[in-house]
């Protein structure tokens, strides 16, 4: 049983199609990354999944249920959505009670608290909504999105808005949320945080899915060249001439110098043929570092 499958899945307002025929299959248990630009499409997607819009053809099926069960799993989802509305005059505390409560959960006052702690409002417990800063109510927000243990969880931009030490907290939490069994379906601009959280990643363009795969399957699907920067003993000017010469029809690019070398190869299968020339030539190799594209490089070179 996949937490998520969308098939066929599209949104249309009036003539402009939003979300195009989107096929998607979320295995149980994986934090997904799901990218794309400002308008691709991606909270449409994310409201028809979670119930808040209807589609206007095709199916999904959360949990092994289909979408039009959708009220029998809200207490099995949970969503942070691209912004969250508080109930201002309630403090923390009470906000989760009231919010547990709504969800028919019977978590206790130190449920509660353990919850606030978690998400690092442990001095904010009962200060009122309304005197939380932005980043404040992002942490109230992944608190009331996980006070119910769901088992598929929505977060749209988990970390926009928070300092970097709560970016790291947040990081851990969704770590270890997922290492409870939890799927994670990731929605963020923050292309490092999904290349580092996320198992498989998905690039949503103008309403269709451009690309999904991990991140290991993009590297090899999107790079272009591969860089290897390689640490040997010192040579000579003659010896860098020499090994230039010898790599030309190994290489695109050589840029040979005394101590550090960086070669351009089209595949990984050229780099041990790159490492035979240097052996031939007598030249002691220290270390091979190869280097591989980031999710950013890959994201700014799609289109
Ligand atoms: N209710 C609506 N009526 C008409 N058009 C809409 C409606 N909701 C969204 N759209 C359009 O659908 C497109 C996709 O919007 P959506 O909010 O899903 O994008 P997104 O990928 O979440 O963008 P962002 O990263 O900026 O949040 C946009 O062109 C938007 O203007």
């Amino acid at each position: 049983m996949e937490a998520l499958q969308t098939n066929q899945l599209t949104k249309t307002y009036g003539k402009k199609t939003v979300v195009d025929s989107v096929d998607l299959h979320i295995p149980q248990g994986s934090i997904f990354g799901f990218l794309g630009k400002n308008g691709a499409g991606k909270s449409t997607l994310i409201n028809m999944v979670t119930g808040l819009i209807k589609p206007s053809s095709g199916s999904f099926e959360v949990l092994g249920q289909s979408g039009d069960r959708l009220e029998s799993l809200q207490k099995e989802i949970g969503v942070l959505p691209d912004y969250s509305t508080f109930y201002e005059d309630l403090t923390a505390f009470s906000h989760l009670n009231y919010f547990q409560k709504l969800l028919k959960q019977s978590l206790s006052r130190q449920d509660i608290l353990r919850v606030l702690t978690r998400v690092g409002l442990e001095d904010a417990v009962h200060v009122k909504v309304k005197k939380f800063s932005f980043g404040m109510k992002k942490k109230l927000g992944i608190a009331q999105s996980i006070i119910h243990q769901p088992k598929l969880l929505f977060l749209d931009e988990p970390t926009s808005g928070v300092d970097a030490n709560a970016v790291l907290n947040i990081h851990s939490l969704i770590k270890e949320i997922a290492v409870q069994g939890t799927t994670i379906f990731l929605t963020s601009h923050n292309l490092n945080e999904v290349e580092k959280l996320c198992d498989e990643i998905a690039i949503m363009n103008k309403g269709s899915i451009q690309t999904q795969g991990t991140m290991q399957q993009l590297r090899e699907q999107y790079q272009q060249v591969i860089i290897v920067h390689i640490h040997h003993r010192s040579l000579s000017e003659k010896e860098q001439t020499q090994l230039k010469n010898s790599l030309t029809e190994l290489t695109a690019d050589t840029q040979i110098a005394e101590n550090t070398s960086e070669i351009t190869v089209q595949s990984n299968e050229l780099i041990p043929q790159v490492n035979k020339k240097f052996v031939q030539q007598d030249i002691g190799v220290f270390r091979l570092e190869v280097e591989e594209p980031s999710l950013e490089e890959i994201f700014l070179n799609l289109e």
